[in-house]
């Protein structure tokens, strides 16, 4: 009898420490889905069944082979969301999605980076150095920006997606790897080919799938569901109600040309959510106050008069603690605090609470 109510006390003490941790485990989960705004780890493809339907047909026909695809489109239309869309739907979404974006690596290191260097290849090559092509084996390899890629490395591009091997910076052996390649350029790749820019080798190599991506403009029937999505996921950042979206809102919204297309979208309705701190959607100013004329060509950020983005300041901040509080469900002090999460002592952060007449109680939940 005593051996089984040991037994038992054990087992519930385990129960509860488990029961802890798992308790521990989501609300860390919550806190960084908070922070990233997000309500779940992959994020929805929105216009699946609208303006990208097209797309989406070809994303199906091509997620299950293991075919290299092409992804091309305006600056920030979706082509990452596509290209991971493809890894998550196709037989390797178990295994890594990689991302290089070929155009912000320094040429001098962009043949080290993809396929790796030997110890000692080159001055500052200290130690073995496994590319991307290694890292990504058995799973996806997004190269973005492809158009950016120097001659000479479109060439060992060319033979490592022929021959499925790669070869280190300063090695000899040829390594076996197993990659699904899917490039995408917001340039005129075929224009490139004909002025010689880009080798006609590697594009026909490269284009065996094309996907094309329209830009926002062209598919304003997304504009609705988008809208919504940006300003609920920027309330759940900024942990403010979500303001409502009126129908003249988005008229506003479908009026104006998105240069910078979904991306810029976001960006702007976070900003309206900013100003108007969650109680209402400020459109105009994130706009740029009227200036964003319905054929602006320059980003909304960009022509933001000045006295907009100074008096939003102490919205700024105040929504920015809101934000922390609501990552922390109210906690100030501790490592999971929010005092920790902005590098602020506890007293600063109470007195700056006090100061923006926020009440961390609120968001305990
Ligand atoms: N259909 C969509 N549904 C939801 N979010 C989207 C969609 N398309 C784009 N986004 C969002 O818009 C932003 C820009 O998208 P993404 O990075 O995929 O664009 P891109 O074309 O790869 O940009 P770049 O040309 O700068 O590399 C991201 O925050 C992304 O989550």
């Amino acid at each position: 009898m005593t051996d089984f109510a040991d037994e038992t006390q054990m087992l519930l003490a385990r129960l509860h420490e488990v029961e802890r941790q798992r308790d521990a485990a989501e609300a860390d989960r919550q806190m960084l889905l908070a922070r990233l705004g997000r309500s779940s780890l992959s994020e929805p493809v929105i216009g699946a069944e609208r303006g990208l339907r097209h797309v989406m047909a070809r994303v199906e026909q091509v997620a299950r082979s293991d075919a290299t695809v092409l992804i091309l489109g305006e600056t920030g239309s979706g082509k990452e969301v596509i290209a991971r869309t493809i890894h998550e739907r196709s037989r390797r979404h178990q295994a890594s999605f990689i991302r290089v974006n070929c155009g912000a690596v320094p040429p001098e290191l962009i043949d080290s980076e993809l396929f790796g260097h030997e110890k000692g290849s080159f001055t500052g090559a200290a130690g073995l150095r496994r590319g991307w092509f290694e890292r990504a084996d058995g799973g996806t390899l997004f190269l973005d920006e492809i158009g950016e890629l120097a001659p000479a490395v479109q060439v060992r591009l060319l033979r490592v997606l022929q021959d499925h091997v790669v070869q280190r910076v300063g090695g000899e052996r040829d390594i076996p790897v197993d990659v699904r390649v899917i490039a995408a350029t917001h340039r005129d790749l075929p224009a490139m080919v004909q002025q010689g820019r880009f080798r006609e080798d590697l594009w026909y190599r490269l284009a065996v799938f094309p996907v094309i991506l329209p830009p926002l403009r062209e598919r304003l029937e997304d504009i609705p569901d988008l809208a919504r999505h940006f300003v609920q996921r920027a309330a759940r950042r900024l942990g403010v109600p979500v303001p409502p979206l009126h129908e003249q809102d988005i008229e506003r919204l479908r009026a104006y040309r998105w240069p910078g297309n979904v991306r810029e979208l976001g960006a702007v309705l976070e900003r309206a959510v900013i100003l108007g701190e969650g109680r209402r959607l400020e459109l105009e100013a994130a706009l740029g106050g009227g200036h964003a004329g319905h054929d602006a060509g320059a980003p909304a950020s960009a022509v933001a008069p000045a006295e907009d983005r100074i008096a939003a300041l102490d919205e700024v901040i105040a929504a920015h603690l809101r934000r922390a509080l609501h990552a922390t469900r109210g906690r100030i002090d501790g490592p999971r605090g929010a005092a920790h999460l902005l590098g602020l002592h506890a007293s600063t952060l109470r007195a700056k609470l006090r100061k923006y007449g926020i009440e961390p109680r609120a968001f305990r939940r």
